[in-house]
């Protein structure tokens, strides 16, 4: 897509401010530039995620359109396959406005509620709970019996791990960064959970937590957690290596203790892994997601910024450890 069909986005925002991009006249740029085929969409709710850090990081220069998914919807088409209306998971960055020729949409589910926010399929039933799914069921493999270890898990993903994993019949230990956190995961029913900010110890809390130890361990931090965490792990653990959150900001790389020895020694399983790359069990996923939060069994929360110029805070704030479950802008 041209850069003139850009309306919105943040790295544009310093020159030309939100409000401002509203007044100009949709019916002059779609003119000129829509064409048959094409849809013209609006953003509804923009996702703010981790990834967003390590990606621009790497692969981004000042002036680019940030990126991100929103959910959207299609306010006009030349497209009989797409209705006005229609709403729908686009990968388009940081835009209030975008045009698509429809390839690149993924439609909500058609079983999905009126009553449900359209913003779970940024979350709970989107990416970060598919997330969850692949990595309980496809790379810890975790049984009914074990006991699960998640850290960040009072946020998008983890909220999700844990409760998966009760679903699945496991005991649950996570740890997050306030107390406030770790009453909702009580709530949310995870059997047991500490604030990692201000326990004396890390590896007292692992230890009096589950004193067997973790058959698995979902690790969305990195760092020193999981490094302790390691330590913790039971006779043929397996750690599903989901994120680094703790390192994303760094400019120079951590040091930590090598991990060879507690690997050896408890015979371990350790596997990185994009969900995207799962792209197969997306549909049975969100399916099964979908249907556990329409019964109940799974709970969400979401941390809703209003108003498209408020994304960069959104971000910043998620970043810091702001938001209880999914980081979401409503535009
Ligand atoms: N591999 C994959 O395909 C995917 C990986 N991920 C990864 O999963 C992880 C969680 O993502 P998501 O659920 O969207 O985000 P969250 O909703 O969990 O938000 C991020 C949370 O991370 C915690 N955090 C921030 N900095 C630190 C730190 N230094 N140490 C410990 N915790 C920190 C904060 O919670 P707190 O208050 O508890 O500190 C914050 O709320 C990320 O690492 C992300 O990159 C996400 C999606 C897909
Ligand atoms: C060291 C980096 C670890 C990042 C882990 C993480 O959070 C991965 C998230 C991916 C998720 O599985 C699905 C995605 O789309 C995330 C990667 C996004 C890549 C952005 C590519 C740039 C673009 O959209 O143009």
């Amino acid at each position: 897509m041209n850069e003139p069909r850009v309306l919105a986005s943040h790295g544009h925002l310093h020159h030309l401010h939100h409000a401002v991009l509203n007044l100009i006249p949709l019916f002059i740029l779609h003119k000129i530039y829509f064409s048959l085929g094409e849809l013209l969409l609006e953003s509804v709710f923009l996702s703010v995620d981790p990834y967003m850090r390590p990606y621009s990081k790497r692969d981004m220069k000042e002036g680019d359109v940030m990126i991100g998914t929103q959910v959207a919807r299609i306010v006009e088409s030349k497209n009989p396959a797409f209705a006005v209306g229609t709403f729908v998971v686009a990968n388009r960055g940081w835009r209030t406005h975008f045009i698509s020729d429809g390839k690149d949409l993924n439609l909500l589910p058609a079983s999905w509620p009126e009553s449900l926010p359209k913003s779970l399929a940024l979350g709970t039933v989107g990416m970060p709970g598919l997330t969850a799914y692949v990595g309980l069921f496809e790379i810890c493999k975790m049984k009914p019996g074990e006991t699960v270890l998640v850290n960040a898990a009072a946020g998008a993903v983890g909220s999700v791990v844990g409760q998966l994993a009760k679903i699945g019949g496991c005991k649950v230990v996570g740890c997050a960064g306030s107390d406030s956190k770790v009453a909702y995961l009580k709530n949310i029913g995870f059997d047991e959970a500490f604030n990692y900010k201000t326990v004396a110890s890390l590896d007292e809390a692992l230890r009096k937590a589950s004193p067997d130890g973790y058959d698995c361990f979902f690790d969305n931090v990195g760092g020193e957690f999981a490094s302790i965490a390691i330590n913790h792990m039971k006779k043929f653990g397996r750690i599903a290596v989901c994120g680094a959150i703790s390192q994303y900001n760094d400019s120079v790389p951590q040091k930590g203790p090598y991990i060879q020895i507690p690997m050896i020694f408890n015979e371990l399983s350790m596997k990185g892994f994009i969900v995207s790359s799962w792209h197969n069990h997306r549909e049975e996923g969100v399916k099964a997601l979908l249907k556990w939060v329409l019964e109940g069994k799974l709970k969400y929360h979401e941390q809703v910024t209003e108003r498209f110029e408020n994304m960069p805070a959104a971000f910043i704030g998620m970043l810091k450890g702001e938001n209880l479950g999914k980081a979401v802008v409503k535009v």
